[in-house]
């Protein structure tokens, strides 16, 4: 056995302080921060009629991870994220967070930190981009219905704090000032994904998921909103991205899920589930029959 030498004592004692971030070392404690988990699932499971959507799935979304969940089309990714994020019922547990947030309303999980947006934008087009942008925010505040009724000076001051930071989002997305009084439908399509994902970071989430963020864009498009994504990742949010093109996957994942008939087919760094067989002849139609 190796003697307790000098050398060692010092990364013993990162060790420790690395599993429990007591010591305000910031790259060790960064270090802690990205091993903590943002979301897990364990076992979830939904099924439409006699067809089991998703089958016992298993997933673990670390903080400051771009998690990219990938499978052919049908493979049960939407249905997935649909209930994770409270969208649909599913069997199995799920946590955000230190919370398990199993059977909770979508409302609720978004409270205790998951926010997503959807594979068709979902806009109201009478609002301006500024509405629509604070509707996000009503899961953070608990006005209730004295509030409402009497708009307390708490109320307003929220009110007045929650327009600030939509304004600071339409900057942080990439959105011109001048569009926070435009009608969000009059916007360009992809204007429209980054109105949704400030729609979302305004609830100040810990996780977001984007269910097909750059589908239906071009090479361009889809570089500058894979650029906001990695904007958001880099601001401490964890992304659980669906996604179909490989190249994007290859330059914003660091983690990969593919899911194949609703079940985990296979998990890891992009190099490593890119390059497994399984993976090519399921999802990529080569190598084994
Ligand atoms: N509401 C529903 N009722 C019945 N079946 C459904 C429902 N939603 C999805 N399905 C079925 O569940 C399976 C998984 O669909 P899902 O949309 O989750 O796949 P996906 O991997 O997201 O596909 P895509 O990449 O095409 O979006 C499919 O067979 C689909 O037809």
């Amino acid at each position: 056995m190796r003697a307790l030498t000098e050398d060692l004592i010092p990364l013993m004692n990162r060790n420790a302080f690395v599993n429990d971030c007591i010591i305000d070392e910031r790259a060790n404690c960064a270090v802690a921060e990205a091993q903590k988990v943002a979301l897990r699932a364990e076992n979830v499971t939904v099924r439409f009629g006699g067809l089991n959507a998703v089958k016992n799935l298993d997933l673990v979304v670390k903080s400051h991870a771009v998690h990219a969940l990938i499978g052919p089309n049908g493979a049960g990714k939407s249905t997935a994220v649909n209930a994770l994020s409270g969208f649909i019922r599913s069997e199995g547990t799920v946590w955000v967070g230190e919370k398990t947030t199993a059977n909770w309303t979508s409302h609720s999980i978004a409270r205790a930190g998951l926010a997503r947006t959807f594979q068709n934008i979902r806009l109201f087009g009478v609002m301006s981009v500024l509405e629509t942008i604070l509707v996000g925010s009503h899961t953070r505040f608990d006005g209730g219905l004295f509030s409402a009724l009497f708009r307390s000076k708490a109320a307003k001051k929220q009110e007045r704090e929650a327009v600030q930071e939509a304004r600071r989002l339409i900057e942080f997305v990439g959105l011109p000032p001048e569009a926070a009084e435009m009608t969000a439908s009059a916007l360009s399509y992809g204007h429209q994904r980054r109105v949704e994902i400030a729609r979302a970071l305004i609830s100040r989430p810990t996780v977001l998921l984007l269910d097909e963020p750059l589908a239906g864009m071009n090479v361009a498009e889809k570089a500058e909103l894979s650029e906001l994504i990695r904007k958001v990742y880099r601001s401490g949010v964890a992304i659980l991205l669906i996604e179909h093109d490989m190249d994007v996957i290859r330059s914003l994942a660091n983690h990969v899920t593919v899911l194949y008939h609703g079940q985990k087919l296979a998990d890891g760094t992009p190099d490593e589930v890119l390059s497994n067989a399984d993976v090519q002849a399921a999802y990529l139609g080569k190598g084994k029959a």
